[in-house]
C-alpha cells in the first residue's frame, strides 16, 4: 500500500529554508563539460522561506479551498504565486526524483504529498534560495515518512548534486567548503562573525550569464581553486579582518554585465568603512559583524545612503549568521 494512501491524520512537516552566502568564491576555468571548478566557503544566513509539506492520500481531509488529493505526485502553491509551482521549481524536482530513487529501490511509493512555499529569499539574488528550499524538501520528506530507513547525507547529497551545483551545501549546513563544481562538501566551523548585514539591489542576475561574462572576460586560474586557505584560523579571525580576506571572482563579470550593482558596492563600502562582498553570482551583497548592534547600527546609515539606487528599506537587512535548518512538525 502506498505511504499516505491510508493516513488518517494530516501529518505536515515544516522547514525555515535558509538563504546562503558564498563567504569566500575562487573559480577556475571551464571544464569540459561546461561547468566551472570553484572553491567556496558557503555558510548559511537567517533570510528564511517557509516550506510545509503534508502527506496527502486517501484518508487525509483536504485543506479548506485546495484540491482533495493531488493530481500527481506533489500539488504545490507557492506564495508569491509568480514562483513557478511545476517542473520548473526545484522542490517539485526533488520530490520526483525522491520518489524516482525509492522507487528504484523498491521501496513502497508515497501516495502524494500537498506543499506550500512561502518565498522571501528573492531569486537571481546569488543566495541560493531555490537550492535550500529544494534541500528542504528532501529533508521534510525523508521526515515525513519516518519509520523508514532513513537517506544518509552523503545520499541525499548525491540526489541533490542531479538537480544543481549549489544543493548538496544545504545538507552540510551552516558551514562548508565546497568544491567541484560546488556538489563536493566538506563541513567546517562557521565563522566567528556571527551577524551580516544583507543587501538586495533590486537586480536579477541570471547564474549562467555571469559564468559566460567570466569565460569572455578570460578569467579564471586553476591553482585559485586548488590552494585553500587555513579555513580554521579564518573562522577564528574577527569580522572586520576576516572580510578583508575573503574573494569573489564573479563580481568582476557581474559589475560588468551591472555596472551599477559596483557603485552600489563601492557607496556601501565607504558608508560602512568596510569590506562588502557580493554573494555568489549576485546580486545581493554583504559585510560581517561581531555583535548584533554595531550591525544594526549600520544597516541604519546604509538603508539612507542607498535609496539613491532604488534599494528600499526592508532590503538592507540584519541576518544571523550560521543559522542551523530544524525541520519540525506541525
Ligand atoms: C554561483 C553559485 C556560487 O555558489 O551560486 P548562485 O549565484 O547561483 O547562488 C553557484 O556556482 C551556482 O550554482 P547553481 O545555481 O546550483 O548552478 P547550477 O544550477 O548547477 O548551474 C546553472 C548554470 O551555472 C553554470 N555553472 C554552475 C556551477 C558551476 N560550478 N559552474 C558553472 O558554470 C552553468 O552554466 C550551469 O548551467
Ligand atoms: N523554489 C524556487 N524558488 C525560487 N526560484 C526557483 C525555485 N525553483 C527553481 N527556481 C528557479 O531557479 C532560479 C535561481 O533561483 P535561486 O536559487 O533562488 O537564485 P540564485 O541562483 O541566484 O541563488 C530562479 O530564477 C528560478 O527560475
Amino acid at each position: 500500500m502506498p505511504i499516505g494512501a491510508e493516513t488518517a491524520v494530516p501529518n505536515a512537516v515544516s522547514v525555515d529554508c535558509p538563504a546562503k552566502i558564498n563567504l569566500h568564491l575562487r573559480i577556475g576555468p571551464p571544464r569540459a563539460d561546461g561547468f566551472h571548478p570553484l572553491m567556496s566557503w558557503m555558510t548559511t544566513v537567517g533570510l528564511f522561506d517557509t516550506l510545509t509539506m503534508q502527506l496527502c492520500g486517501a484518508g487525509v481531509p483536504p485543506a479548506a479551498g485546495e484540491t482533495p488529493t493531488p493530481q500527481s505526485l506533489i500539488d504545490l502553491t507557492c506564495d508569491p504565486p509568480i514562483v513557478p509551482n511545476d517542473d520548473r521549481n526545484l522542490v517539485v524536482r526533488m520530490i520526483k526524483a525522491w520518489a524516482q530513487r525509492r522507487s528504484d529501490a523498491g521501496q513502497a511509493a508515497v501516495a502524494g504529498i500537498r506543499a506550500t512555499l512561502l518565498k522571501r529569499t528573492p531569486a537571481g539574488a546569488g543566495l541560493g534560495g531555490g537550492s535550500s528550499d529544494a534541500a528542504c524538501a528532501l529533508l521534510a520528506a525523508e521526515r515525513l515518512i519516518a519509520g523508514e530507513p532513513p537517506l544518509t547525507t552523503d545520499q541525499m547529497a548525491e540526489i541533490a548534486a542531479t538537480l544543481g551545483s549549489d544543493i548538496p551545501f544545504f545538507f552540510s549546513a551552516p558551514s562548508a567548503v565546497c568544491t567541484g563544481r560546488g556538489e563536493i562538501v566538506r563541513p567546517i566551523a562557521p565563522p566567528a562573525a556571527k551577524w551580516a548585514v544583507l543587501i538586495l539591489p533590486p537586480i536579477h542576475m541570471p547564474t549562467p550569464d555571469v559564468y559566460r561574462k567570466f569565460d569572455a572576460m578570460g578569467l579564471g586560474r586553476q591553482k585559485d581553486v586548488e590552494t585553500e586557505p587555513d579555513w580554521a584560523a579564518w573562522a577564528k579571525l574577527p569580522a572586520a579582518k576576516l572580510m578583508t580576506m575573503l574573494v569573489n571572482d564573479l563580481e568582476a563579470p557581474a559589475f560588468a554585465i551591472r555596472p551599477e550593482l559596483e557603485a552600489i558596492r563601492l557607496k556601501a563600502e565607504r558608508k560602512s568603512v568596510r569590506p562588502v562582498r557580493m554573494s555568489g553570482s549576485g546580486s545581493s551583497l554583504f559585510t560581517l559583524f561581531g555583535d548584533e548592534r554595531t550591525a544594526t547600527e549600520v544597516r541604519d546609515y546604509l538603508r539612507i545612503h542607498l535609496r539613491e539606487f532604488g534599494i528600499e528599506e526592508q532590503a538592507v537587512m540584519v541576518v544571523g549568521v550560521g543559522v542551523p535548518i530544524i525541520p519540525s512538525s506541525a
